[in-house]
C-alpha cells in the first residue's frame, strides 16, 4: 500500500475592487531537511483521520493557518502519485484561498525554513517536480475560469 498524504494548495489574490486572477500567488514552504524542496503544506494521514482532516491539521501545523482563515475552493482536487524514499506515495491537494491577503504565516522550524508567495511561473520554477507543476497550472486555470 502506498503512503498517503494530504494538503492544500494555498493561494491569495487581491479581491478589491474586484477579484484579480492575474495576481494569484501560491504559498510554497521549503523543508528544513533533506534537499530543501518546496511544496504546499501537506503531510501524512494519521490513523483515524480522513483526507480533509489531514489537510487541515498539516496546514495548521506547517503554516499556522487554521480552517477559519481559509476558503476551500469547491470542484478542484488533484492526486499526485510518486516515489518518495523508495516507497510509492499518493498526495491529495485541494485549493484554498486565504481570507486575509496579508495573513501571517507561522512556520514550524523543525519542518520548514522558509516560505514564499509566488506567481504561477515562480511557483512552477521552485516546485520543480513535473506532477506538482501540472497541478499548479491546472489549479491556476481552474481559478481563472471560475471567477468568484
Ligand atoms: N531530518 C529529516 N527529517 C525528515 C526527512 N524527511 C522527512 N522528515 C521528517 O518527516 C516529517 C514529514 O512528515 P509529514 O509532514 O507528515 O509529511 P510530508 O510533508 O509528506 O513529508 P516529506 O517531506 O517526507 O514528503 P515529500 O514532500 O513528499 O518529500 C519526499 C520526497 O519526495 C519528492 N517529492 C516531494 N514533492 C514531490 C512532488 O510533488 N512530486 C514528486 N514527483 N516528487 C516529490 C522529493 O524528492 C522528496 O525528497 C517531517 O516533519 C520531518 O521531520 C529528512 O530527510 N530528514
Amino acid at each position: 500500500m502506498s503512503l498517503r498524504a494530504c494538503g492544500f494548495i494555498i493561494f491569495r489574490r487581491p479581491r478589491i475592487p474586484k477579484v484579480d486572477n492575474s495576481a494569484i500567488e501560491f504559498l510554497l514552504l521549503q523543508t528544513s531537511y533533506g534537499t530543501h524542496h518546496w511544496t504546499p503544506p501537506k503531510g501524512h494521514v494519521d490513523p483515524g483521520e480522513n483526507d480533509l482532516q489531514t489537510a487541515f491539521r498539516e496546514t495548521q501545523e506547517e503554516s499556522g493557518l487554521d480552517s477559519s482563515q481559509l476558503n476551500i475552493i469547491e470542484g478542484f482536487k488533484s492526486e499526485l502519485n510518486y516515489v518518495a524514499n523508495s516507497k510509492p506515495k499518493t498526495v491529495i491537494y485541494w485549493l484554498a484561498e486565504v481570507k486575509d491577503y496579508n495573513v501571517e504565516i507561522k512556520l514550524n522550524p523543525g519542518e520548514h525554513q522558509a516560505y514564499r508567495w509566488l506567481n504561477l511561473e515562480e511557483a512552477c520554477n521552485l516546485a520543480q517536480f513535473k506532477d506538482m507543476v501540472k497541478t499548479l497550472r491546472e489549479g491556476h486555470q481552474f481559478l481563472c475560469s471560475n471567477t468568484s
